[in-house]
């Protein structure tokens, strides 16, 4: 039997999954009509952003209270009755393995039940409980029990949970903790991410966090760092920064910081940071952080074995979390691969989901900057309340766009890699790998923007007979993550290590996603570099002394699978 009608019967899109949708959410309006407000039409019931976070469209970041959290995200939170310290270390164990949290290390310090023990335990400021509460933060998560006493202890940490589990109020609470008990001198926190957008929402998180308190943040981006340069005295305010590895850099190279009373480091995403694509940054801020009480934390849902091996090179006698199981994803989100047959069957797949009616708000995650335009070109005359995000849009567009896609006032966002890790869109129903990702990594952290704080979610990732070599890999996650699969998926062999390497260096080469005709589409081509070179025409002539968009955007048309954008 053909091989590929084999895969096409087993992995069938499932049309009716989608009746119970079809009956509350028709769209129906063209593109000209977008201004409507989806939350008008939107019932009740499928209310995914909650009252909370409407009333305070700027706190949209915090949590739900427990009590509101339906289904299996009670799971995420379990309510703990007792709050007594652990009487030896069978009950910690015994503690542990039933909230699935794997640790070692030598003299790893007890987990905590609660923010409460915090205080008891660990000398927390009563202003942090108070504002955990404010915000609606009642329980710590597995990540938050364990991490937070050995980050308190000042040891060295390497921290594997999976996307959507809390891992940032872990890092925060922890610093918060230690800057507040030092005396003030300078900057003594950094927090690094791969992306602006990452570093942005982690800033936020921290402002609400420490409401009522006189620390210091500081959100190093281009745009806060030239306004900074004018006054370097109020650089040395700052008691903690969070920023990306290039700014950081930047400002390493140019003298504008002093890192050297930095005791806590912090690399969110770590394995991201110090794959190939950041190493060099890595070793810049490391060599730039001279205290020889220097703490280093890494952060991230995928942590493969050589970056471990390479953290522990830089690291102090570190200890290890593993919360769940290794390369899973998260087990609340339902993940589904569908058989399209060729590239355009993708497009037949999307239109018969719109025609059938979704779940909104969805995240469609494509390989490339060229095809997430192409792509929207194609949705957003389908009707589909859509629009696009890539590291060539501007700060001020990608700004309104993940704000807009926050407050509902947008349904698709098509996306490139630059949206896989760590944004935090808590009530995202749907996520459609478009193109096959070119990692296990990028799957676990694509699919990993729905199903989040303990919230269930639906993953599709559409494969073409090109993919069919790689399924194995995200067969395995899938199995790991227990979901059901097909016998005959289980029975795939995996893909050889070389081509899995050359497929995470470059995404396959894919026939186009338009369905405008070759001769149109050439004509529309140069019509639209017509247009961009006159912008990046404009843009050169700016006074700011900013880049060009294309100079930046300089062999950005592929994503990497380190994030195209750490600026
Ligand atoms: N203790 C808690 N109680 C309730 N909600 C929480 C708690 N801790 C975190 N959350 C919420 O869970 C969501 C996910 O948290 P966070 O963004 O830190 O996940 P993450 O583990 O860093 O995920 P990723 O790997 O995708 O970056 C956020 O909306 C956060 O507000």
């Amino acid at each position: 039997m053909d091989f590929f009608k084999l895969l096409g019967a087993g992995a069938k899109f499932d049309k009716s999954r989608f009746k119970e949708d079809i009956s509350v959410f028709k769209p129906s309006r063209r593109a000209d009509q977008q201004t409507i407000d989806v939350v008008d039409i939107v019932p009740k019931e499928l209310d995914f952003f909650g009252d909370h976070s409407r009333q305070q469209s700027k706190r949209s970041d915090t949590a739900l209270p427990a009590s509101q959290v339906s289904g299996s995200a009670s799971q995420f939170i379990k309510e703990e009755d007792d709050h007594t310290p652990f009487k030896n270390n069978n009950e910690v164990a015994t503690y542990l393995k039933s909230h699935r949290i794997k640790v070692t290390g030598s003299d790893v310090p007890h987990p905590v039940k609660s923010f409460e023990m915090l205080c008891k335990e660990h000398e927390f400021q009563p202003f942090v409980l108070r504002n955990l509460i404010k915000f609606g933060f009642k329980q710590p998560t597995p990540i938050q029990m364990q991490a937070i006493p050995i980050a308190v202890h000042r040891r060295d940490l390497i921290a594997n949970a999976p996307t959507g589990s809390g891992k940032t109020l872990a890092f925060l609470l922890s610093i918060l903790h230690q800057v507040h008990t030092e005396e003030k001198q300078g900057l003594r926190a950094v927090i690094v991410s791969p992306t602006r957008e990452l570093a942005t929402q982690i800033h936020e998180h921290l402002s609400n966090l420490t409401t009522g308190r006189k620390i210091k943040t500081w959100l190093m981006t281009k745009q806060t760092a030239a306004m900074q340069a004018q006054d370097p005295a109020l650089r040395q305010k700052y008691d903690i920064l969070v920023t990306t590895p290039l700014r950081l850099v930047h400002a390493i190279q140019n003298n504008e910081i002093d890192l050297s009373r930095v005791r806590n480091l912090v690399l969110d995403e770590a394995d991201s940071l110090m794959d190939k694509g950041f190493v060099e940054q890595v070793d810049e801020i490391l060599a730039a952080c001279t205290s020889t009480n220097l703490q280093i934390s890494l952060y991230s849902a995928t942590m493969p074995a050589s970056v471990e091996e390479m953290a522990k090179t830089i690291m102090k006698d570190p200890i290890r979390i593993i919360v769940g199981s290794k390369g899973a994803a998260t087990e609340t989100i339902d993940q589904n691969l569908v058989f399209v047959g060729s590239e355009e069957g993708k497009l037949v797949e999307i239109r018969n989901m719109v025609a059938q009616g979704f779940k909104p708000p969805c995240l469609i995650f494509v390989q490339s900057i060229d095809r997430a335009k192409e792509l929207f070109h194609e949705l957003v005359f389908d009707g589909i309340n859509v629009d696009v995000i890539h590291s060539e849009r501007t700060q001020t567009q990608r700004n309104r766009i993940v704000q807009k896609f926050r407050t509902g006032e947008l349904w698709v966002l098509i996306c490139t890699e630059l949206m896989a890790r760590g944004i935090d869109f808590k009530g995202v129903n749907l996520v459609i790998n478009y193109d096959f990702p070119q990692t296990t990594q990028s799957y676990i952290h694509r699919i990993g923007r729905t199903g989040r704080a303990g919230r269930s979610g639906k993953a599709i990732t559409y494969f073409t007979k090109q993919d069919a070599p790689y399924l194995k890999t995200i067969v395995n996650v899938m199995r790991q993550s227990g979901c059901e699969v097909p016998e005959w998926m289980l029975q795939l062999k995996n893909p050889k290590h070389n081509d899995r390497k050359i497929l995470k260096k470059k995404p396959l080469e894919r026939d186009a996603i338009s369905t405008v005709p070759k001769y149109d589409q050439k004509r529309q081509k140069h019509k639209q570099q017509i247009i961009e070179q006159s912008k990046a025409k404009k843009q050169r002539v700016q006074p700011n002394g900013e880049p060009s968009a294309k100079n930046k955007s300089k062999n950005k048309s592929h994503d990497s699978n380190v994030s195209e954008d750490s600026e």
